[in-house]
Formats: structure tokens, sequence, C-alpha cells
């Protein structure tokens, strides 16, 4: 879309909200053709009127011709033809038509914005939860902010000034072809007027549009570097290394301010030409008529009034479409996202995963985050029966997450299969599966809410539902979090997270354990789990774990290999490669095993 004749650009972004609206947006339209032809009934009512003043002040006056003469025999259809006073009441009736009608028109834009605002922003964080979870690790989470908050925002803005252009192409329409039917002469200078006016500023039109486009790109710049600094800002504080990431957002502020002040005089300019150049073309106009061509006065009148009016309407078009041009690069940046979005849906199945009976397996597995560096997991193959315990050991970057993420699905396997009771995972329908599992990692996951709502995950109200606040305490109780719970004031009902009560790192850890009990998963995932935590909790949430043998199925991901002693099975990981597995004891007393070397280590 290089273009910036907006006759040819229109249609396009016509076409982007009709896309999200459907047809029902050109309802407003019509109502403003019929506002504008209402008030151009009214206008054309001018004529007989002036006609009647002309000939009360002595001059007996020529028959009407053309235009006043339908109007006039339209009065008279009424037995008004006479009468000023009818006139004028025809007149008063056809603009309060066009008020109605142009209300009407402008309640209904007001309306579908709204609907837009719900679609956009509703459907994108609809897409921003099926995407795939590789292509949200490869995008910085500022430019999904940026796309949701505030370029929607302005999308918006985009969709009213884009309808204001419309609104006002149609009512330039109406005053030109009125124009032309009273005086011909009149309505063709105002079209080479109105063209002539879009062809000099077409320049203008899309130097903004390119702002705009940088503008958007800009802005999530800054909130990526904003969400950067606020995520980091401990760190960043106590270190003093907040000053070099400041300076590039003061770049990046600088420069949005400059794209906001040179897009803010492009339409200043804009503004201030409306009225010089329509004084000076009416000027024109009115000589040209007085001295070339000697018409009677009422036609010129009128025509000077629908002329002035079409140059109006003109004028705030060139305005308005530059208006739109200022947000269309946040339209586009909407637009694109959601074609992107559809490309990287995450694929779904249609069979829903049966709640696991026989086992998770994985068979010759192999996976790459990205083919030129090669594969993290190489042909991996394991096999995991419903209710035992499974743990994954390995040195750091030996590919045990990655392993992880491939059994909940999240990451497809570029060879080899993984299975959910013998259903491939390709074939199985994603959320009948995740609402399974429960994932306990070393990235605390902690929602600025209340510690009963953190655990129980809005499924009720627990101040109302006492079964639902028992279960809850049972789960903080297993997680060994209640005691603390219960020493503050507000007990379970303290906000935790951004506003609330702060918690230190092993008591996040454990409220997320405990939302994790509080769903009885059927496999329970826990990926570092327990390492913040002190050896006292770390032994006590053992226990709990321990008690869920035989109940449920469980991986665990542990450093510190003493918490993995009670696992039936464990498997030894060495670069994507699986290179042990047996039992704790086994692979611990084999003198020659890898893993008897590492609990060695760890013992000393
Ligand atoms: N999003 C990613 N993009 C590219 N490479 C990745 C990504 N995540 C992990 N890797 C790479 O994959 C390999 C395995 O990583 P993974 O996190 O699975 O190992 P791990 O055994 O869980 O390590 P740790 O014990 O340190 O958590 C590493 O070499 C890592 O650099």
């Amino acid at each position: 879309m290089q273009s910036t004749n907006p006759f040819k650009d229109l249609p396009h972004y016509l076409r982007v909200f009709q896309s999200y609206l459907g047809s029902r947006m050109y309802l407003a339209f019509a109502l403003t053709l019929f506002a504008g032809l209402a008030e151009g009934f009214g206008i054309l009512m001018l004529l007989p009127l002036l006609r009647g003043v002309e000939a009360g002040g002595g001059d007996a006056g020529e028959p009407a011709t053309g235009v006043a003469k339908v109007m006039e025999d339209m009065l008279g259809v009424f037995g008004w033809a006479d009468s000023t006073i009818a006139v004028l009441l025809v007149i008063t009736v056809a603009f309060l038509l066009k008020g109605a009608l142009l209300f009407g028109a402008k309640g209904y834009i007001a309306y579908l914005r709204g609907q837009l605002l719900r679609e956009l922003k509703g459907e994108l964080f609809d897409c921003y939860a099926r995407m795939r979870y590789r292509y949200y690790v490869e995008r910085d989470t500022g430019h999904f902010t940026n796309v949701i908050n505030q370029q929607t925002n302005l999308a918006l803005q985009a969709f009213q000034t884009l309808t204001q252009f419309f609104t006002q192409f149609i009512s330039t329409l109406v005053y030109i072809a009125l124009a032309f039917v009273v005086a011909w002469r009149f309505g063709l200078m105002a079209l080479a007027f109105g063209i002539g006016l879009m062809w000099l500023f077409r320049r203008l039109n899309h130097y903004v549009r390119d702002l705009s486009r940088r503008k958007a790109q800009e802005n999530s710049h800054l909130a990526k570097l904003l969400i950067q600094f606020l995520h980091a800002f401990k760190y960043l504080t106590a270190t003093g290394q907040a000053k070099p990431l400041r300076g590039r957002v003061t770049q990046s502020v600088g420069r949005l301010t400059g794209y906001e002040m040179r897009s803010g005089i492009a339409q200043a300019f804009t503004e201030a030409a409306r009225e010089p150049i329509a004084v000076v073309a009416i000027m024109l106009i009115v000589i040209i008529q007085l001295v070339f061509t000697q018409q009677p006065l009422a036609p010129i009148m009128v025509s000077i009034l629908l002329f002035y009016r079409g140059m109006n309407a003109t004028l705030s078009m060139q305005g308005t479409w530059q208006q739109t041009l200022n947000q269309i690069g946040s339209l586009e940046m909407v637009r694109d996202e959601f074609a992107d979005q559809a490309e990287h849906r995450e694929p779904d199945g249609q069979r829903p995963a049966p709640d696991l009976a026989e086992g998770i397996t994985l068979d010759r597995v192999s996976f790459a985050y990205d083919d030129s560096l090669g594969a993290v997991i190489e042909d991996v193959s394991v096999s995991i029966p419903v209710r035992t315990s499974v743990a994954l050991v390995g040195e750091s970057g030996a590919g045990k997450s990655t392993l992880v993420d491939l059994m909940t699905l999240m990451l497809k396997p570029q060879s080899g299969e993984v299975r959910v009771d013998g259903i491939p995972g390709s074939e199985i329908e994603l959320a009948t599966w995740r609402k399974q599992i429960g994932y306990v990692s070393q990235e605390t996951v902690v929602f600025d809410d209340t510690i009963a709502n953190n655990i129980c995950m809005w499924r009720g109200d627990p101040q109302r539902d006492e079964a639902l606040m028992e279960r809850i305490r049972e789960a903080a109780r297993r997680a060994h979090i209640a005691h603390h719970i219960e020493t503050l004031p507000a007990g379970y009902q303290t906000v935790v997270g951004d506003r609330g009560v702060r918690l230190s790192g092993g008591q996040r850890q454990r409220l997320f354990i405990a939302r994790e009990l509080f769903r009885r998963p059927n496999l329970l995932i826990l990926d570092e789990a327990t390492s913040a935590l002190d050896t006292d909790s770390e032994r006590h949430i053992q226990e709990s774990i321990d008690a869920l043998k035989g109940e449920i199925t469980v991986v665990i991901i542990a450093h510190r290999l003493s918490t993995i002693r009670n696992v039936d099975h464990v498997y030894v990981f060495d670069r994507g490669r699986l290179v042990e597995d047996g039992a704790y004891e086994a692979l611990r007393d084999d003198g020659e095993s890898r893993f008897g070397r590492l609990v060695a280590a760890q013992a000393l």
C-alpha cells in the first residue's frame, strides 16, 4: 500500500473495518446520505424563497425555470406556492430532518466504535491465548502489549476519522451535484477545485502516513523497553544500571516526540489553510460570476451557498483523511497482527484427550528450536506409565525443560511422536489435555489478587462457598504455606502480587505449588519446583508430593538429587540424549553410572 490517493486507499481501509464489523457499517453512510439530501432540499427551497423576495421588491420577475420551477411546482401541489411562511417552514423541517438523520448516523457510528473496540481487543486476546508457544518466545511481550493496548485504540480513532471522511465525502458529493443542477458552471468549478485540492495535499498525506507507521513501530519498541525495565527494576536499581536503559528510553521517546510534532504541524497547516483557501476560492468564483455571466440573483446566491458548503466539506475531508493517515500505521499494525496470529496459531487436534489412564510415551522424539543450531532433543524414547513418578536428570542445557514442553504439547517434535494413552499428540484437542496438567516451574506465577483466588484461580467465590474454601485450605496445608497465610491479618483474603503484600521467593513458590495441588491434576510437572525453598520446607513439600504417589503421574526435574530419592524411575540426559535410566538406588549404586557420579558429587 504505497499510494496516497484517497479514492484508491479508501475502499481498502473500509474493507478492513468491514471485515470486523460487517456490512452494517454502511447503514451509517446511508443515513448520512439522506441527511445530505435533506439539507440539499432545504437549500434548494431557498430558490422559490429568494424569487419571492425579489418579486416582493417590485420586480414582477420572469417565470421560474429549471430547479426553481421544480421546487415551485412541488410547493404548488400543496397550495403553498405563494406562501413565504410555508416555504420557511418547509426549509425548517428539512433542516430538522437533516439534524435527526445526522444524529442517527453519528450515534450509530459511536455504537459501531464500541463494537469494534470489543471485536479488536477481545479477538486479539483470544488470538494471543491460542498462539504457538514458540512464536510467543520469539516475539517480545512489549509488542503484544503495545498492539492490544495502544494500537487498537489508535485503530479505533482511525475508524472514527475514516467514517467522518466518508460522511464528508457523501456531503461533498451531494453539494456538488446540487450545485451542478442549480448552476452547472459552479458545479464544475467546485469539482475542479476539490480534485485540485486533493492533488495538492497528496504529498503531505504521504508524509503523515509514513510518520504514523514509524510511530506505531516506535511505540512497540518503547513498550518493550518499559516492560524490560519494570521486570528488571530491582536488579537495575540495586546495581545502578538503570542509566543505560534510561538512555535508550530517552532516545525512543525523543523519536516519538519528533513524529508527534511533525504530524501535529502537518495537521495545523491543513486546519489553518482551510479558511483562506475557502475565501480566496469563493471570491474568485463570485468575480467570475459577476464579470463573465449575467444570471438571476437567486441561483447565484444558492450556488454560492452550496459551493461554500461543498468546499468546506472538501477541506474537512482533506483534514480527516490526514488524521486517518496519522493513525493508519496503527490500523495496519492491528490488521497485520491478526494475519500474523492466524499464521502462528497453535494447531489443534480434534480428539479429546482421555483422562490419563495408560501413560505418556515419547517415541523416538527429536526436536530443534532452530534447524541451524541443531537438535536439542535427539531420538529420545521415554515411557511414563500412569500414576508413577519419574525424574529427569542432567546438566544444565541437557534438554529437560524442552522434554517437558514436548509432553505438555507446547512444542511439537520434528520427528518421532508424543502419545497420551496411545493417542498421537497431533490429534489431541489441546485444551482437554492441558487442563489435566499441573505445572510448577522456577518462574513462579503469582497474580495480583487475594491468596484464595491465587489458589483457586477464580473458580467460584471462596468467601461464599465454604466447600471451595476448605479445598483451598487443604491445598495450602499440603504446600506447607497454610501456617504463614493464617498469620496474615486478612488471611486468605490478603492481596498479594503487584499491589499487595510481598511474598518471599519461597512463599511464592509454595503458593504456586498450592494452586497446582488444588487443581488435582492427572499429571504434575515439577520443574525445579522446590529450588527456592529452605531444607525444612522442601522436606515437607516432598512429603506432600510423595503422598501423591500412586494417585497421580508426577514428572520431576531437579538439580538437587536428594529430592528425587523416592521416584519410581530416573532418566538421565546429556546434551539432548537419553544416556541412562533405571531405579534411583540401582543407578546410584552403579559405580560406573553417570548418575552415580552426579550423586556422589552432590554428597560432598
Ligand atoms: N526458546 C529457545 N530457543 C532456542 N534455544 C533454546 C530455547 N530454549 C532452550 N533452548 C536451548 O535448548 C537447550 C536445552 O534447554 P533446556 O531448557 O531444555 O535445558 P534444561 O536441561 O532444562 O536446562 P536447565 O537445567 O538449565 O533448565 C539449551 O541448549 C538451550 O540453549
